[in-house]
């Protein structure tokens, strides 16, 4: 499993590149703007710039509404910018086929300028609350707009996590779904290190983190600080090695 990391700006980001060994993805997004809030293209320049330059930088395009042309050139906006994962949050669309018309539109503008971009279509867990897609819709949306991945957040950022909204079971489907269609499945929503083992168990390919390793759990008030992210990698790699052994734990 993949551990992607979300600062907030060029700061955090250089304590993300302190921690640079036990990360794999940083994440450049602008949380005050939303769950997936985009940030400035120099922000993305910045962060490629001060991370090293084997760990890919990915970058939100926002909660985005359902205007294809709108977010494709958002998507361009963050490829041109340095991100090599581009993740798009499905907020404004309220069917499978909106979301499949906005991230077609933005699988050619990234792939028109940098074909081995990773694409990441993300809808919500707790989408019931917003009024867009099923989660369960979007390993579907990926696989039919070419997309590279498929994702789910919490969009409401008030203390609820993933699985209050999507409970394991429904996590292992969307999982498999994915995997069946060929694309790599991400889950987040203020996941703490008690969830790895699940996450685990059912084969999630990258896990995105932004307030469990920030201080005090605190996603918007506290910094992303090197000892937590080392902490959680070092959790994710006990569960690894347990799985393969095939140790089943609680958590
Ligand atoms: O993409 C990952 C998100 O930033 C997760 O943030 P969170 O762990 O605070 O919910």
């Amino acid at each position: 499993m993949l551990l992607l990391i979300s600062p907030d700006g060029v700061e955090e980001a250089l304590d993300c590149a302190k921690a640079a060994e036990h990360l794999d993805i940083v994440d450049v997004k602008k949380p005050d703007e939303g769950s997936l809030g985009a940030n400035f293209p120099w922000v993305i320049r910045e962060i490629r710039d001060a991370v090293p330059a084997d760990k890919p930088v990915s970058a939100t395009v926002g909660d985005v509404p359902y205007k294809p042309g709108t977010v494709a050139q958002a998507a361009l906006g963050a490829v041109v910018s340095g991100a090599t994962y581009i993740k798009v949050g499905l907020y404004g669309c309220t069917t499978p086929e909106q979301g499949i018309a906005v991230m077609r539109a933005v699988v050619r503008a990234v792939k028109d300028h940098r074909p081995e971009a990773l694409v990441v279509a993300s809808g919500y867990a707790d989408a019931h609350r917003i009024g867009c897609v099923n989660p369960l819709a979007l390993p579907d949306i990926a696989a039919r707009s070419g997309a590279d991945a498929a994702m789910l957040d919490t969009a409401v950022k008030d203390g609820t996590r993933l699985f209050d909204h999507v409970p394991p079971d429904t996590c292992a489907e969307f999982v498999r779904r994915a995997h069946a269609a060929g694309l790599l499945a991400a889950l987040a929503g203020s996941v703490r290190q008690t969830d790895l083992g699940r996450l685990t168990r059912i084969g999630t390919d990258i896990v995105g983190v932004r307030g469990a390793v920030c201080e005090g759990g605190d996603r918007n008030a506290g910094r992303i600080r090197p000892h937590l992210v080392a902490a959680f990698r070092s959790e994710m790699d006990r569960h690894a090695r347990e799985h393969r052994a095939g140790v089943t734990t609680a958590s």
